[in-house]
């Protein structure tokens, strides 16, 4: 069930943590368990503003049960528990009291399969500014066409935001959840394997558009394709049952990695 209570978790007023060059975002010693099942053991990470950080590994190492813990997705599976410390601007909000609708309005999330609402292209992105109380006609109109501008769709759809956002093709839906994440003026963007349903074009696009989002984003993406991982991050994390094997510049990860598990699973001579 969510939290309610508005305690406030990124504040500088009475929990002034946040300091210059400092991560938006971190865990320290992070456990995630689904019943017995250790899946997160312990992982440390740092995330910082403006640059992208990939999360890659093999099939069930953990990555997007990480990426869940970051804005609490995990909270919504029965039986799931964390410990641990997640750390945003310097705030722990793996608290019981934290308010978790603000938790996800600031750290956004874009899954694996595009999941638009069954309305209309301009209802996707208007639903949840309605609901977050702007109701100003001309201001959500504002703010629609800018979140699809930042998503690179706005002069795909500007005449057809009426219709069905089903109508659109997968590529532009995803696109769409992109721009429905970005109206809520998130901070960090937590990006599930946001590509992998997609044709190669649109891989594409989804790619050239984390560049140009990442110039006012944090972002963390999950990808199971490393020339993905090497074309959009900045720094790369390799995880193997559910610790983090290696974690540095993603240049580095892929070329001279310190660990023999990164250089056995980035020459694909894995297990
Ligand atoms: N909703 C869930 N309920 C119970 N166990 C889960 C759930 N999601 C993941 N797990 C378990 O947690 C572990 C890590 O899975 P997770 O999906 O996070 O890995 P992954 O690296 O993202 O895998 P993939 O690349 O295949 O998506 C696995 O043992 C998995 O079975």
């Amino acid at each position: 069930m969510m939290a309610t209570t508005n305690i406030p978790f990124a504040i500088n007023e009475t929990e002034e943590i946040v300091t210059a060059g400092a991560p938006a975002m971190a865990t320290n010693d992070l456990h995630v368990y689904y019943g017995d099942n250790h899946a997160i053991q312990g992982v440390d990470l740092e995330f910082h503003e403006n640059q992208v950080t990939a999360l890659i590994g093999p099939s069930g190492c953990g990555k997007s049960t990480y990426l869940r813990a970051l804005n609490r997705m995990n909270d919504e599976i029965d039986g799931c528990r964390m410990e641990g410390e997640i750390l945003y601007n310097g705030i722990n909000i793996n608290r019981k009291e934290v308010d978790l609708y603000n938790v996800r309005k600031e750290i956004g999330m874009v899954f694996q399969k595009p999941n638009p609402f069954t309305k209309s292209i301009f209802e996707n992105i208007a639903f949840s500014l309605k609901r977050h109380g702007i109701k100003n006609k001309a201001e959500l109109a504002e703010r629609v066409e800018k979140s699809l501008r930042s998503a690179a769709l706005w002069e795909e759809v500007k005449d057809d935001l009426g219709k069905s956002a089903l109508s659109l093709s997968g590529g532009q839906q995803q696109r769409l959840c992109i721009a429905r994440a970005i109206a809520m003026q998130p901070e960090v963007l937590l990006l599930d394997e946001p590509a992998s349903a997609l044709d190669p074009i649109s891989t594409s696009k989804i790619e050239d558009l984390i560049h140009e989002l990442k110039r006012k984003y944090t972002i963390i993406i999950v990808t199971h394709n490393m020339q993905q991982a090497a074309r959009v991050s900045d720094h790369t994390a390799f995880f193997y049952l559910g610790k983090v094997v290696e974690v540095s510049d993603t240049g580095t990860l892929f070329t001279k990695p310190s660990n023999k598990q990164t250089q056995d699973y980035i020459s694909g001579n894995f297990g």
